[in-house]
């Protein structure tokens, strides 16, 4: 063990397991969790060499074998349900989401499961769960990703035959994207057009086949490939697919929510936007990825910035740890912070989504909105924390966080995305900015607001200027971040209204007021982040020692929002000057308090050494050894003259030496 790491741990004001415990729900889930992440790590199966060091045809391959033998060994361990498998799968098989049958298990089922009808599931969800078939989710086309009622895809019905004719009538209406779509699956959930009797019905899902069971070539009328090389995702095969008018039967609609009736007749579902629910559902769950992904680029970070001594602080003392330069720990924390901030959201995240759901099963659709509206926030603005994060970790590191040595790269490059799919985040953001503009118009009409959006109902009088507050203590932070969102909500409001005033329809008055809108949608996603993160700490379960050191980081993370955005709460008289200074100061004071406990925070994030991937980040701290001993290992270096030498570079030398 690295001396200094060591040291570190030994120092920890907390037992890092009680985090751990809280974390994961507690210690048997903790001893799952390990069970199924040492049973993946540590199969000789699932060994390989470096992914970074093949290329993508190998990366590709290595991983669909992977996934085949993941598949398998799941069935004989009795690994089953999300969390199970995130453990076994994403973090312990794969260190990643994006393998060959990534789409098929967080989209395709789920679109299965939740748009079939009994029968529908009948005939093909047990295939798929057995892995019968593979499938992806094949919605977003070249022309078109965002905007869904823009879909060209066309499934038009023909009462005479009671088939779909499957088409795709231009080039921008090619599917393009969809993961796992290039070569691995042989079944899809379309996104297309329906068209009865020549009426436009939006988008709908069917259920395709689109490669042969016998052979996996294309069938008739479909072409289907990959759509080459990414900025990651190597080993995924994103797709693209066409069809030339292939027909499929009538009851490869999905019709749990809408129907078409043989005769033609169209049957509306209680609501259009129910179609859209898988993607509802994977939004709701990349809260966590994005936590997830953040704290692993933080963990790296941290142990590594406790190994690494540069420079002198004073002079003729030993070269610091580069933690203890207050610059570097005011990179990291308050992202160390974030990532608690968002795994706490995550859970708060995925419990609404299934108090949701268990209501909308039940009839109830009025809570899909606010649904919508509050997923769509949290993915957005975890995402982009998640993306700003990862990289302020990677400059952190120095050079060596460049390497793929500090697994960093392979982070940022594997989940940047999630800025991107499952909806475009500003987009997203002005769908909560809707949300919220209707909601704040409701309250105006004097209707009473309930759940995420009750605060709305009155922006709070701003207190006297010069009143002195106490801006470490939770409450006063929490009231301060729902004014600053109640506020600008209300500002967002008078400033669409204004715009109408002027004369502009309402569509290019949203568009003049959207850098208003997402603001105030970011500062209302925020304020749900810092009052979970409190409420979280309220708990008293939670051991003493663990509140005391959660609390710091909870103050850290609104008081850091609170100076990042130091605009928002002065700008109205809210918060004064004197309190941005006082946040300023505590941000240092908490900085300095947690800086003893840095590493045990990390620790507590509890990725095991396999799972991060990374020569800086080891639990051992031993970083110079290793990296040396991978860099060998680099195809470039398996032999000490590499033959592009005899080739292109000898000749050159030796034609410029016989010049002189
Ligand atoms: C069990 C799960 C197992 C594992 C999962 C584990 C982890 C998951 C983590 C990671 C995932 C891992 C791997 C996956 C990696 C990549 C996969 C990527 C897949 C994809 O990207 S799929 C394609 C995604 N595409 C989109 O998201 C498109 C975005 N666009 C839209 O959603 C909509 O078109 C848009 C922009 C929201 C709607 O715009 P518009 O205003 O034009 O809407 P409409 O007129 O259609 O709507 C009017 C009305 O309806 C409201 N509304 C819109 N959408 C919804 C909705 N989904 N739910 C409820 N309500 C909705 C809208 O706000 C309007 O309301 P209003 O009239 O104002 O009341
Ligand atoms: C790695 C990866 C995996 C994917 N996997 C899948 C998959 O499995 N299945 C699938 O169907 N799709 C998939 N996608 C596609 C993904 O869902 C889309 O890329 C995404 O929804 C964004 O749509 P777009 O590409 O059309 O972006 P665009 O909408 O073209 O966005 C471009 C820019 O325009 C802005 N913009 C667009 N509309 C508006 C608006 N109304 N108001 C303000 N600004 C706007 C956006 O904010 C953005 O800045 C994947 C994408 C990636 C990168």
């Amino acid at each position: 063990m690295n001396p200094d790491l060591k040291k570190e741990r030994d120092g920890a004001s907390f037992d890092p397991e009680k985090i751990v415990n809280l974390l994961y729900g507690g210690p048997d889930r903790v001893k799952r969790k390990r069970k199924l992440e040492s049973l993946a790590l540590n199969d000789p199966d699932f060994q390989h060499e470096d992914l970074n060091f093949m290329s993508r045809e190998q990366q590709y391959e290595t991983q669909l074998k992977k996934s085949i033998m993941v598949v398998q060994k799941q069935e004989k361990h009795g690994i089953m349900g999300p969390e199970d498998s995130a453990h076994y799968v994403y973090n312990g098989a794969f260190k990643a989401m994006a393998g060959p049958f990534g789409l098929h298990t967080s989209m395709f089922l789920p679109t299965l499961r939740g748009q079939a009808t009994d029968e529908q599931k009948d005939k093909w969800l047990k295939m798929a769960e057995n892995y019968a078939i593979i499938g992806t989710y094949a919605q977003t086309e070249m022309g078109h990703g965002t905007f869904l009622r823009g879909l060209e895809t066309t499934a038009t019905y023909d009462p005479h035959t009671q088939e779909f004719d499957l088409h795709t009538p231009t080039p921008t209406g090619t599917k393009w994207w969809p993961g796992c779509l290039g070569k691995t699956s042989n079944y899809c959930v379309l996104m297309a057009q329906l068209y009865i009797h020549g009426k436009s019905y939006g988008p709908h899902p069917f259920m395709v086949q689109i490669r042969s069971l016998e052979d996996h070539k294309p069938l008739p009328g479909v072409t289907v490939g990959d759509i080459g090389p990414k900025f990651g995702y190597a080993g995924n095969d994103n797709g693209f697919l066409r069809f030339d008018h292939v027909r499929i039967p009538r009851d490869n609609m999905l019709m749990k929510y809408s129907r078409v009736e043989p005769d033609g007749t169209y049957v509306k579902p209680p609501s259009s936007k129910l179609a859209y629910g898988t993607m509802v559902q994977v939004r709701s769950f990349i809260v966590s990825e994005a936590a997830e992904s953040l704290a692993k680029a933080v963990t790296i970070a941290t142990r590594y910035s406790c190994v690494r001594r540069q420079s002198e602080m004073k002079p003729g003392h030993p070269e610091p740890q580069v933690l203890d330069y207050v610059t570097q720990q005011y990179k990291l924390f308050p992202y160390l912070a974030a990532a608690y901030a968002f795994m706490f959201a995550a859970r708060a995240m995925v419990s609404v989504y299934f108090r949701s759901m268990e209501r909308i099963t039940r009839g109830d659709i009025t809570v899909l909105p606010e649904l919508h509206a509050l997923s769509s926030g949290l993915k957005s603005l975890s995402s982009w924390v998640m993306n700003a994060g990862i990289e302020e970790c990677r400059m952190a590191c120095g050079g060596h966080g460049y390497s793929h040595a500090s697994g960093i790269p392979s982070i940022y490059a594997e989940h940047t995305p999630a800025a991107t799919y499952e909806g475009e985040n500003t987009v997203l953001m002005l769908q909560t900015a809707r949300y919220l503009m209707k909601s704040y118009s409701q309250s105006v009409q004097g209707e009473k607001l309930a759940g995420s959006v009750a605060y709305l109902a009155g922006v709070q009088p701003v207190p006297v200027a010069g009143r002195t507050r106490d801006v470490l203590d939770l409450q006063v932070l929490i009231e301060a971040y729902q004014h600053r969102a109640a506020r600008l909500v209300h500002e967002a409001a008078l400033q669409l209204r204004k715009e109408q005033q002027a004369g502009k329809d309402q569509p290019d008055a949203w568009n003049a007021t959207s850098v208003d809108l997402v603001k105030a949608a970011t500062a209302h996603s925020q304020y749900f982040v810092v009052k979970n993160f409190a409420a979280r700490l309220a708990d008293p379960a939670v051991d003493s020692s663990v509140r005391a050191v959660l609390t710091s980081l909870c103050q850290l993370h609104a008081l850091h929002g609170v100076v990042n955005n130091s605009g928002d709460f002065l700008e109205d008289g809210y918060m004064t000057g004197t309190d941005i200074r006082q946040a300023r100061r505590h941000i240092n004071a908490l900085m300095a308090k947690l800086r003893p406990d840095a590493v045990a925070l990390v620790d507590a994030f509890d990725y095991p050494d396999g799972i991060l991937n990374s020569i800086l980040g080891r639990y051992d701290g031993n970083v110079y050894e290793h990296l040396l001993e991978w860099a060998k290992a680099s195809p470039l270096n398996k032999t000490d003259v590499h033959q592009s030498y005899h080739k292109y570079l000898k000749p050159f030398l030796q034609a410029n030496r016989a010049k002189l």
